[in-house]
């Protein structure tokens, strides 16, 4: 019996994780929940964004499904106390590198994305994110100079294994679909970047079946609204993956439908959506709880080997989109919890 660590956090984090559960449990996988807080709920409640107990949950855990950390009222807080310190954590502590966001536009999402429908029809990419390193783990910092100015920094950096490790998952996913891989950088500009592009090219000695090529991020990003459709699978950094990534949510129709894994070597996994706490909506019932159910769906795919059952979910998405279900987001009206019903109708 497999034990799933429900870590539902801020905003609509519970609102959304709530329905993936749901899911999860008209399929009777024989899944174990356990929940803790975390995020501003955990510094409310204990003093600190990812107590102790909560990270030991997620180490016991067979599988980690997340809800969204953020709140506004905790925003002034030293860094170490804020909600977002809480999944920052997890992914370090528990060596979760390597996050996978697929993005594809379910048939029916044409009006609700920001591309003529043409063009967005088009889009069916894997975002391979690294996680636990870039700037987002470098060395920060605040201070007054000499000159009495304040300042700010954040170094950016990568060692050559880091990059090696994600560039591998990225050709190893790329083996899963059609075997071309693009790596975005900024090595016109950045070291950082530079060793980046070095490695990845010496990592493509051992995928000779994998077609590489290499494209700048701005470029990316432009590129990302022409014709979406071009890419197949992206690796890339932190920061990078992070900005490109709720980009390419808007291709797709919405923020509410995008799922994401984040892989440590030996698979153990944690499953979120990409989207934050949604502090404008939360507590409305107006959050589209599909990004959350599909990261479920990845969750039995990578971590608890239940392919098929994933298939299931994510036909069952595709079924009430089609059926014309839509939260706000989508342009339409149902509530979270109807659009969750609309879901399982389809299982
Ligand atoms: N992994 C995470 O926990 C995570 C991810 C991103 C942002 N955050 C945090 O969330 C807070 C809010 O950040 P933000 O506003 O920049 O990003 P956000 O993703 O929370 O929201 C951006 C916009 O998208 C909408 N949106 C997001 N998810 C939606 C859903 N499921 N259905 C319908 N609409 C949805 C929101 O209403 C908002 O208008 C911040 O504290 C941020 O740090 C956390
Ligand atoms: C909340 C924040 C730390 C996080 C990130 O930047 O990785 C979020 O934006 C995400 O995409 O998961
Ligand atoms: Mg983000």
């Amino acid at each position: 019996m497999a034990l799933i660590a429900l870590l539902a956090g801020d905003g609509i984090g519970p609102e959304v994780t709530a329905e993936a559960r749901r899911v999860l449990e008209v399929l009777d996988l024989g899944l174990t929940f356990e929940e803790a807080p975390v995020g501003g709920a955990a510094y409310r409640a204990a003093g600190h964004p990812l107590p102790p107990e909560t990270l030991d949950l997620a180490r016991r855990a067979d599988a980690i499904l997340f809800g969204a950390v953020g709140d506004p009222a905790f925003d002034m807080l030293e860094r170490a106390f804020r909600p977002e310190q809480a999944i920052l954590g997890l992914r370090k502590e528990l060596g979760l590198f390597a996050n996978l966001r697929p993005a594809r536009l379910f048939a029916g999402l044409e009006d609700a994305s920001a591309l003529k429908p043409e063009i967005a029809r088009r889009i069916d990419l894997v975002i391979v994110r690294e996680l636990t390193g870039d700037v987002y783990f470098g060395e920060k910092g605040r201070r007054t100079t000499t000159e009495g100015l304040r300042e700010g920094n954040d170094l950016m950096r990568y060692d050559e294994n880091e990059v090696a490790r994600i560039a591998r998952v990225g050709f190893e996913t790329a083996r899963t679909r059609r075997s071309i891989l693009l790596s975005v950088d900024k090595a016109n500009v950045l070291e950082t970047s530079q060793l980046w592009r070095d490695v990845v090219v010496e990592v493509s000695a051992g995928y000779p079946d994998v077609t590489l090529s290499h494209m700048y991020v701005d470029n990316a990003a432009m590129q990302m609204v022409r014709d979406p459709g071009q890419f197949d699978v992206i690796v890339t950094g932190n920061l990078f993956g992070d900005i490109l990534s709720d980009q390419a949510s808007m291709c797709a129709g919405s923020i509410g439908m995008l799922p994401s894994a984040a892989l440590d070597s030996a698979g153990k996994g944690l499953f979120e959506p990409i989207h934050g706490s949604a502090p404008d909506i939360a507590g409305q019932g107006k959050a589209n709880p599909c990004a959350a159910i599909l990261s479920a769906a990845m969750m039995l795919r990578h971590s608890l080997a239940m392919p098929e059952r994933a298939d299931r979910i994510e036909a069952a998405v595709a079924a009430a989109i089609a059926g014309g279900a839509r939260t706000g987001d989508l342009g339409g009206t149902l509530s979270t919890t109807a659009m969750a019903d609309a879901v399982l109708a389809g299982l």
